[in-house]
């Protein structure tokens, strides 16, 4: 059969489960998952003994009505550490979108997009044509209202005083013929000054530091909200989003009544404790303004007392650490040799790279927190198949960072994978992957606020509850843009990298009563393959599906009135 079908028109879900009004779109969406009861956890080894070890499984089915606000508001997103690779990147790529700016290399015109951001540049299947039996696939922002990026006010704060400008060139990321034209807007843009205090970061990152908050860290927290506050007024925004881009801090002690809880944590700022980490001082300042918080870098700002700060407050915090490049492969390759049931004995991870962000990480505080994110991406799919693994039993894992500084932000990562296969075999995979670290993370950046802010507008109400509410402060849906993601206390990580963006389709699929996307496609696996089931009685209805010759775009005009 021909190709799949794509339209980038509004998505119109014509089904008795879902509502559209000026407001909202509403859906009546049944969640079915399944319990499990294993007999002998359940029953210990006498219920074992007498029936034999079983795995009880039962459909449970939720219904709820989610409901998502149709007007995007308009959003700020300000950035700590702003005038690095990663901030000044982003701000330069929106810029470069809003102006309509194209530039010239030696492969000739380029102009701005999206590549490698899943919300701007991926699309979602949303059934099969109906004269076709194709698949139809519209763009993941067709689906609900998704705010514009290129409409964000960008803001922030960073150690360094450097104009946006000055950053970029610093960066050395983008096209001179590109940051040419870019260059007189975005040396209008200058960085807060931010929170710094050296023992957080690498010793070699002092001498950026000339852009420092003074004060208590109780004022440079009162600051910072004043600061956030400032930016909405100033630009008129509707709500801002905090996104922590500075270089990877060394990882904070928790301890009871240090951090333990939001009491202990706000009890410790007051006084000054040195064991609070600029990141956590930005997250509860954020949390105090009702802000979403998200952390791309891997340090564990997100104490339990943040948490609980963010539980108590309603607001979203998401991180940690950008799943760019290196990591993101390996929760795929991971999860196909493991899911095939082939058994990875050693990977082996290596990368340099020359930009700050490898100087900050060649202080050995700061690679360890680089060094926890980028090797617990493995667990979840070690721990899903016990016939290759016993409990316990991992693949060797060794992750090693060099800071080069001639290769800057073209980081170099070098991996091998070898692992058991049938009869005693051993595949060994080597990669090469050159990863351009800034362009990989600026998109993910983008992703992580726009499905943040979607995540606002949306609440659940399951069947039985007397009112809606959001979704967990924990917001461990963005985990598809994170090494290691943050999830509810007492819920499972998942860094399958399928499964996570599987999660996010299908969540979007929720919204406007879609039922999940299954793979099955029963619809061409019986004996009327190639018919289009038109409703439940299938095989009275099937229609034999036409030979499709053009695009659905095409078909819509075609279609009589
Ligand atoms: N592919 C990627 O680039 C990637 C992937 C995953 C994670 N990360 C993480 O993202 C972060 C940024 O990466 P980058 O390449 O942009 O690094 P960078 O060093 O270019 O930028 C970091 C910026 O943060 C500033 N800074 C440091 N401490 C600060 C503070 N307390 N307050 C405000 N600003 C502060 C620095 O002056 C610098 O401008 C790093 O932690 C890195 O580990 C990057
Ligand atoms: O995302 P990824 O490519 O696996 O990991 C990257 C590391 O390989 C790199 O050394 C570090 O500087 C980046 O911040 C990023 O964390």
């Amino acid at each position: 059969m021909a190709d799949s079908l794509f339209s980038a028109a509004p998505l119109d879900v014509r089904g008795s489960n879902v509502k559209y009004t000026d407001e909202a779109i509403e859906s009546t969406y049944d969640y079915t998952t399944t319990r499990v009861v294993m007999t002998e956890a359940a029953g210990g080894a006498a219920a074992a003994a007498a029936s034999g070890p079983t795995v009880r499984v039962e459909p449970v089915t939720t219904r709820m009505t989610i409901r998502t606000e149709r007007k995007v508001p308009k959003v700020g997103v300000m950035m700590v550490g702003w005038g690095g690779n990663n901030g000044s990147t982003v701000t330069a790529s929106l810029l470069a979108h809003k102006m309509g700016t194209t530039w010239r290399s030696r492969t000739g015109l380029h102009k701005p997009d999206f590549f490698g951001s899943v919300t701007q540049a991926s699309t979602i299947r949303v059934g099969a044509d109906a004269a076709s039996g194709r698949d139809v696939y519209v763009p993941m922002t067709s689906v609900v209202p998704m705010l514009d990026p290129t409409e964000v006010v960008i803001g922030g704060w960073d150690i360094s005083s450097a104009d946006l400008g000055a950053s970029m060139e610093r960066a050395a990321v983008l096209p001179y013929d590109l940051q040419r034209q870019l260059r007189p807007a975005m040396d209008e843009l200058r960085p807060l000054p931010s929170i710094f205090e050296p023992d957080w970061i690498a010793a070699n990152q002092a001498d950026r530091a000339d852009n420092v908050l003074p004060g208590t860290k109780r004022e440079r927290l009162d600051a910072v909200r004043a600061d956030i506050r400032g930016f909405k007024e100033a630009n008129g925004l509707d709500k801002v989003i905090v996104l922590w881009t500075a270089n990877t801090e060394r990882f904070s002690e928790v301890a009871a009544g240090l951090n333990d809880t939001a009491a202990a944590l706000l009890a410790s700022i007051d006084a000054g404790a040195e064991e609070v980490s600029p990141s956590t001082l930005f997250a509860v300042a954020s949390i105090l303004e009702g802000c979403t918080y998200i952390n791309g870098s891997p340090q564990n700002t997100f104490v339990p007392g943040v948490v609980q700060l963010a539980s108590e407050k309603g607001v979203f915090i998401a991180g940690d650490d950008f799943k760019s490049g290196q990591t993101k492969l390996k929760s795929v390759l991971v999860d196909f040799l493991v899911s095939a049931g082939i058994k990875p004995r050693s990977i082996v991870s290596y990368n340099h790279l020359g930009n700050n962000d490898g100087r900050n990480l060649s202080a050995p505080k700061t690679f360890r927190s680089k060094e926890i994110s980028k090797s617990n991406v493995v667990d979840d799919m070690v721990s899903s198949n016990r016939l290759l693994y016993a409990e316990g039993e991992h693949p060797d894992h060794t992750v090693v960072i060099k800071y080069v500084p001639h290769v800057g932000d073209s980081k170099r990562a070098m991996d091998e994978y070898s692992s058991d296969i049938f009869m005693g075999g051993e595949n060994t995979l080597v990669i090469h992957n050159t990863c351009e670290d800034s362009l990989l993370a600026a998109p993910l950046i983008i992703d992580l606020f726009v499905l943040a802010e979607l995540c606002e507008r949306v609440t659940i109400r399951r069947d039985g509850e007397a009112a809606p509410h959001r979704l967990h402060p924990v917001l461990s849906l963005l985990s598809y843009m994170l090494k290691a993601p943050m999830v509810p206390p007492g819920t499972p990580v998942v860094n399958s990298l399928f499964r996570q963006r599987e999660a996010i389709g299908n969540f979007l699929r929720a919204c406007v009563g879609l039922a999940p996307e299954s793979h099955m496609q029963l619809e061409h696996r019986f004996h009327d393959a190639g018919t289009v089931w038109t409703d439940s009685a299938a095989a009275a209805s099937a229609v034999p599906a036409k030979a499709a010759d053009a695009t659905l775009a095409d078909e819509e005009g075609k279609v009589d009135a």
